[in-house]
């Protein structure tokens, strides 16, 4: 499966890491930054479904996506048409990402910024603050019951948000006991790629009224699908290829920013 080939090129950058740096010097540092924005705040406002853009270069699923990558320009483009927050893919092998861009972001919008990566080590939980991230992904499938609450736990310490990742109703269970109170819905079949909005609507059953913010990740293109999720009660939408591809980007932000009730018709 993708995510095993992801996770194991993933444990051998983690090694590099700490190899390169040392942690209790990347604490330290961390410690003294200003307080991180507050991405789930800024996602989750009533009677709608916010925006969180991303910029994604490249996926294993559809190869190149947007030939002329530009991060800031594409950060430029969604905050000045209706994201609540940004996500940046960071994954250099698999995605076309880099730790560098997240940096570069942070310095052209003042946006809540999501880290969009495959966290296993606290060594990149701090990375991730260093490079001016408000939020990091924890993918439950990609971790241990224990390795997730203690990256929870770590990001707690640290003043960065989780936004803990599932696919399934089991995975749910283990993000709702591990204290997850900000979870992301993938529709994604990381066996076929298929994408799949039934897996929101079908996982929403469980947590609906649980006042965990909820945000709906992948194969979302069109107003109509913002529609939906806002019928259903989801509090915010991942979206990246619907964005990168469009013939006009700002539009397209619009448009869904429009379906969620984000901004006025
Ligand atoms: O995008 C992929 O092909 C992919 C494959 C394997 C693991 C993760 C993958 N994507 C990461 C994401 O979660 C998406 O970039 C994000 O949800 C946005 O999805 P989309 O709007 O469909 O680009």
């Amino acid at each position: 499966m993708i995510l095993d080939r992801i996770l194991e090129v993933k444990r051998s950058e983690v090694q590099g890491l700490l190899e390169r740096f040392r942690v209790s010097e990347m604490a330290r540092e961390a410690a003294q930054l200003p307080p991180a924005r507050d991405f789930r705040r800024a996602i989750d406002q009533p009677g709608r479904v916010s925006l969180i853009a991303e910029i994604k270069k490249q996926s294993p699923s559809k190869g190149l996506l947007c030939r002329f990558f530009d991060p800031c320009r594409l950060a430029r483009i969604y905050r000045d048409h209706g994201a609540a927050a940004v996500s940046v893919l960071t994954d250099r092998t698999f995605f076309g990402g880099k730790g560098e861009y997240l940096a570069q972001v942070r310095q052209e919008v003042d946006l809540p910024l999501l880290r969009k990566d495959f966290i296993l080590d606290p060594v990149q939980i701090y990375e991730s603050r260093l490079l001016g991230a408000d939020a990091v992904l924890l993918i439950v499938a990609a971790l241990s019951r224990e390795s997730l609450s203690r990256l929870l736990e770590l990001c707690r310490e640290v003043g960065l948000q989780a936004l803990v990742e599932v696919h399934s109703e089991e995975e749910l269970e283990r993000a709702i006991k591990a204290g997850a109170d900000l979870i992301g819905i993938n529709n994604r079949n990381l066996q076929t790629f298929e994408t799949e909005l039934q897996t929101t609507l079908r996982l929403m059953e469980v947590v609906k009224e649980s006042g965990i913010t909820v945000v709906s990740e992948s194969g979302i293109h069109h107003f109509r699908d913002m529609s939906l999720l806002k019928a259903v009660g989801v509090q915010a939408a991942l979206v990246g290829e619907a964005l990168v591809t469009a013939p006009d980007i700002g539009l397209k932000v619009q448009e869904l920013a429009k379906g969620g009730g984000a901004l006025a018709l």
